[in-house]
């Protein structure tokens, strides 16, 4: 299975565990104290990665887009550009975030929402970059990123599987070091539109890592996501669901992202093999409660063994497994046996 190398020690895909990244975006509010606390949590709950959007605004929106009135009760200013303004880092700051989340102790990235941001990430050698669904139809984007060799993780929302073929070809016509995430870009999504089980269809389709970037709100729909097989799984984490922002809504709270992780472990450990066996935890219950194959009346030996004489029932000492049932019938008993008494191989010929 093809794998993606975040670095020396990490890997995604093929066998290893879940890629958790823990999503900031902009749930900091704009104030570093808040966002170091979110790395913290990250790490506290057990994320592999904390994430933040990285955007040069004059990059990423025309003059005119930022001169909007963004006038709602998750804006941070009167106009787009003043609420951007107040919620983007400086470079500085995000040299400040990424030295924290080393001392911390967790892998520490961003999105690059235009190609300035890209650039900045790639010279701070973050371990891979994220494109997120803002730029899933930015071809031009695309490409750039493509031939700068670095480890990719990127978004699908926002458009059709025409579109994400033409993302992953972009991208792997210069390497294969990249997975693509399913994702629906509503905030939150409603249930019914997660499609969840386009990860299965991106699976066959492609021979890359697939995961998953969930917007809806609680932990179901991205724990049925690795259960689906996301190698991948993103999520919003807040300090607070009421605080002021768009994400809030649709993000964890450190105790919940805590409780994703350790059910995506359980989930991870549970999905097993899909060989059928009888496994050894069940010998007990096997011991117990497992039929076996009992006389259904008292016959002596030489007597036919008809359909009514041979019981099912669980047993003390255990007889045939009940699986032989049709084995034992017409066969003729070669010992006496009493109402109850097991059959074993051997009681009959
Ligand atoms: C598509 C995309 O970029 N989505 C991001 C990732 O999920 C979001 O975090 C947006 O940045 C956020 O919802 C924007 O909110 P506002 O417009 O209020 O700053
Ligand atoms: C928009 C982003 O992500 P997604 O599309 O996965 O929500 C992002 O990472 O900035």
């Amino acid at each position: 299975m093809v794998e993606v190398k975040i670095n020396d020690e990490v890997k995604v895909g093929g066998n290893n565990p879940c890629f958790i990244i823990a999503e900031v975006g902009q749930n900091h509010q704009g104030d570093i104290e808040i966002a170091k606390k979110l790395i913290k949590a990250a790490k506290d709950a057990g994320a592999n990665c904390v994430k933040f959007q990285k955007t040069c605004l004059k990059e990423k929106f025309t003059k005119k887009y930022l001169e909007r009135p963004y006038d709602n009760p998750n804006s941070w200013g009167k106009t787009y550009g003043e609420h951007k303004r107040h919620l983007e880092f400086s470079e500085s700051q995000y040299r400040e975030l990424f030295k924290y989340a080393h001392e911390v102790g967790i892998l520490c990235t961003a999105s690059a929402m235009d190609m300035v941001s890209f650039d900045f990430l790639v010279n701070m050698k973050v371990p891979f970059i994220k494109i997120g669904s803002g730029d899933s139809n930015n071809l031009l984007f695309l490409k750039y990123a493509a031939s700068k060799q670095v480890p990719l993780i990127i978004s699908t929302g926002m458009v059709d599987k025409s579109a994400v073929k033409t993302i992953y070809d972009i991208i792997s016509a210069q390497h294969k070091n990249f997975c693509l995430l399913h994702c629906i870009s509503a905030y939150p999504v409603p249930y019914e539109d997660c499609n969840l089980t386009v990860i299965q269809d991106y699976m066959n389709t492609f021979d890359i890592p697939i995961g998953y970037s969930g917007q809806e709100v609680g932990t179901a729909v991205a724990l049925a996501s690795v259960a689906l097989g996301a190698k991948v799984l993103e999520k919003h984490i807040t300090l607070e669901k009421t605080m002021k922002g768009t994400d809030h809504v649709c993000s964890l709270t450190p105790p919940e992202f805590q409780q994703l992780v350790r059910d995506v472990r359980v989930i991870e450990n549970a999905l097993g093999t899909p060989i059928k066996k009888v496994v050894t935890s069940e010998i007990p219950c096997i011991d117990k409660l497992q039929k076996s194959l009992v006389m259904g009346c008292t016959k002596n030996k030489g007597e036919i063994l008809y359909p009514g004489d041979v019981k099912i029932k669980v047993a003390e000492p255990k007889g045939l497994n009940a699986l032989h049932f049709e084995e034992v019938i017409y066969k003729t008993l070669v010992y006496d046996k009493k109402e109850d008494e097991p059959l074993n191989q051997g009681d009959f010929c």
